[in-house]
C-alpha cells in the first residue's frame, strides 16, 4: 500500500517502528472504524483537527518559501489547496450539523497536543531547510491515506464515521497522498543523492519523522479525551 506514496516514505515509516502503529492502529481509528467512537469525542477531535490544518497549511505554505524547484512549489502549493479549499469542508459540513460555526471552528482554543504538533512541524522548516519540513510533514499527510484505506475495506457497514472514511479513502485524498510522495522521493534524491539512508541527515530526518509520528498518537489521545 505505501508503495504507491513512495520509497521515502517507506523508508521512514520502517525506522519508526511501533511508534507507527501506534498511529495507525489507535483506538480512536479503531473506534472510527467499527463505529464504537463516542460523537463527543468524534466533535471534540474534529474542532480542534480544523485547527489543525489551519496551522498545517502555513506549514505547506512555507514548502514553497524553502522549495528549490518549480515541482517542489506546486506540490507544496496544491497541497496548501488541498487542505483549506477540500479536506476542511469535511469539517465544516460535519460541524454544521452539531450546530457548529466556521467562525466558531476558526476561533477555537488549542489544545495542547495540537499547539505542540503543529508549532514543532513549523519550528523544523524554520530551523531547517525543505527536507526537515518535509519529514515533520510526511506522517500527517500518508498516515491518513494508509488509515483511510485500510479503514474503508474493514469499516462496519454501520458507522456513522463513513463520511471521515471516505474522505481519507477517496481518490482525490489519495492523489494528494501520491504527489507528494513522488515529489518528497524526488526532492531527497535532488539533496542527498540516490543512497539517502547513507547521508549523515538521514538519522536527524528520521528523528523528525518518529517525532511527528509520536505528537499524532498525542492528538488521537486527545481526541479520545474529549478535552
Ligand atoms: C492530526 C491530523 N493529522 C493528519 C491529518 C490529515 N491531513 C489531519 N487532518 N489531522
Amino acid at each position: 500500500m505505501s508503495a504507491t506514496y513512495g520509497t521515502t516514505f517507506a523508508s521512514l515509516r520502517a525506522g519508526a517502528g511501533t511508534v507507527w502503529t501506534d498511529y495507525s492502529e489507535h483506538t480512536f481509528v479503531e473506534g472510527l472504524r467499527t463505529g464504537t467512537l463516542p460523537r463527543a469525542s468524534f466533535v471534540h477531535y474534529l474542532i480542534q483537527d480544523y485547527v489543525f490544518l489551519v496551522h498545517f497549511s502555513r506549514a505547506w505554505s512555507l514548502g514553497v518559501v524553502k522549495s528549490e524547484t518549480l515541482e517542489e512549489m506546486k506540490v507544496c502549493a496544491g497541497t496548501v489547496d488541498a487542505l483549506v479549499n477540500h479536506e476542511m469542508a469535511l469539517h465544516v459540513k460535519t460541524c454544521a450539523a452539531e450546530g457548529i460555526t466556521e467562525d466558531q471552528l476558526f476561533g477555537a482554543t488549542e489544545a495542547f497536543e495540537n499547539l505542540a504538533y503543529t508549532r514543532y512541524v513549523m519550528d523544523a522548516g524554520l530551523q531547517g531547510d525543505f527536507l526537515d519540513l518535509m519529514a515533520a510533514l510526511a506522517p500527517c499527510v500518508f498516515g491518513y491515506g494508509e488509515i483511510g484505506t485500510r479503514l474503508f475495506r474493514t469499516m462496519a457497514t454501520d458507522t456513522p464515521y463513513r463520511d471521515w472514511i471516505d474522505t481519507y479513502a477517496g481518490a482525490e485524498y489519495q492523489e494528494v497522498c501520491t504527489t507528494v510522495g513522488a515529489m518528497l522521493d524526488a526532492a531527497v534524491t535532488r539533496r542527498l543523492g540516490a543512497a539517502p539512508q547513507d547521508s549523515p541527515r538521514w538519522d536527524a530526518l528520521q528523528k523528525r519523522f518518529t517525532t511527528a509520528t509520536a505528537l499524532e498518537v498525542g492528538f488521537w489521545d486527545m481526541g479520545l479525551r474529549g478535552t
